[in-house]
């Protein structure tokens, strides 16, 4: 385990220094962005961010028929993730590359951020909707770690729904347990679906369900996360090996989050590091926020400092006892506070 845990340092301290020096090197470049005459660009519109690429990110824009632009940012813009809504300006066209200047970054209404071992939160895509946690029967779905995912997307603030995959493996013996499991879920107020993403015709429901929205699909490996997406978004790869090559940082393509459109409506934002999502260290309060029937007892206990074991006067141990919260969910409460320090 130390080992795995070191290594993602590792992974982390490369990265931080690839991202001072994009940051030097975006400097430069809004430097480049500045010296573009007003007269050689475009008027502003509106778009958004679908790649990034080092310092420049790649625009979609929502008039000209979705047309891609290479941009430039304006200095002091901060740092964009896909996803984000921008204002541009067209610039030039060299060897069919549309290029342009961001102007402006409009609000974001969330923001999808995790934590580097240095505790600096940052968001790695935004404006996303919905976390599409999948769940199967194989390999097996634990309350345990659903539980995490769910803490991770709301401390985020985004709506998860919790989509069992591969319902093609559930017979008489294990239905009973998800009907249950999923029926628990549901009185918590989340969202359920069930799919088989071999099936094209079990997946209607979860097409109509991400039109017209920005999703992300997260969950443990193996649970079938490639399948769906290669499912709902058929033909995907290809486009991004053909991008992969005009690129001149195309490699950066399978790494960046990018965002896809569903053919049926709607977006996804994918990448591997989101598809880890929810599987780092989290503070104690961080994951009493995110049991949402347990966060409005914060405060509540007798001693400000309680630990909700047997401590008199436990607000969310009443609340247990008196039947309001499920006495699962209180338990995988307190293995998560266990698991803590082992992450
Ligand atoms: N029976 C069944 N198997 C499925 C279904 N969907 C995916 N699988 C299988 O499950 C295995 C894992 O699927 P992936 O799509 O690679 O899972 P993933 O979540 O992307 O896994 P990682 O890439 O490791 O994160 C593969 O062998 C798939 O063929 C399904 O609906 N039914
Ligand atoms: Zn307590």
């Amino acid at each position: 385990m130390s080992k795995r845990k070191l290594t993602k340092r590792q992974t982390w301290r490369v990265e931080k220094i690839q991202e001072e020096k994009a940051k030097r090197a975006q400097q430069k470049e809004s430097g480049i962005a500045e010296q573009l005459n007003a007269g050689e660009l475009g008027d502003e519109r509106q778009g958004q961010v679908i790649a990034h690429f080092g310092t420049q990110v790649e625009i979609e824009s929502s008039a000209d028929g979705a047309q891609r632009y290479r941009c430039y940012l304006r200095a002091n813009l901060g740092s964009l993730v896909t996803g984000d809504r921008v204002v541009f300006r067209p610039g030039a066209e060299h060897n069919g590359v549309h290029s342009g200047v961001v102007e402006t970054v409009l609000e974001r209404s969330s923001e999808l951020s995790r934590p580097n071992p240095y505790n600096e939160i940052k968001p790695v895509a935004a404006n996303i909707d919905f976390i599409v946690l999948v769940i199967a029967p194989e390999p097996e779905a634990h309350s345990n770690l659903i539980d995490r995912y769910l803490v991770a997307a709301e401390n985020c603030n985004i709506e998860p729904i919790i989509l069992l995959n591969k319902t093609d493996l559930l017979d008489e013996r294990n239905s009973a347990r998800f009907d249950q499991m999923l029926g628990a879920y549901e009185a918590l107020g989340y969202r359920t679906l069930l799919v088989c993403s071999k099936e094209d015709s079990s997946l209607s429901e979860l097409k109509e369900f991400l039109n017209g929205r920005i999703s992300v699909f997260v969950g443990q490996s193996g649970v079938g996360k490639s399948s769906l997406i290669a499912t709902l978004l058929p033909g995907e790869e290809l486009k991004v090996g053909a991008l992969s090559e005009n690129t001149r940082k195309g490699k950066h393509t399978t790494t960046t989050a990018r965002l896809y459109h569903f053919p049926a409506g709607g977006d996804l934002i994918d990448s591997p590091g989101i598809r880890e999502f929810g599987l780092w260290h989290m503070s104690e309060d961080e994951v009493l926020y995110g049991f949402r029937e347990l966060r409005p007892l914060a405060g509540y206990c007798r001693f400000r400092d309680c630990a909700h074991g047997q401590e008199p006067g436990c607000a969310i141990r009443t609340a247990v006892e008196e039947g309001k919260v499920q006495p699962e969910r209180f338990q995988s409460y307190q293995r998560i506070l266990q698991t803590l320090t082992e992450l």
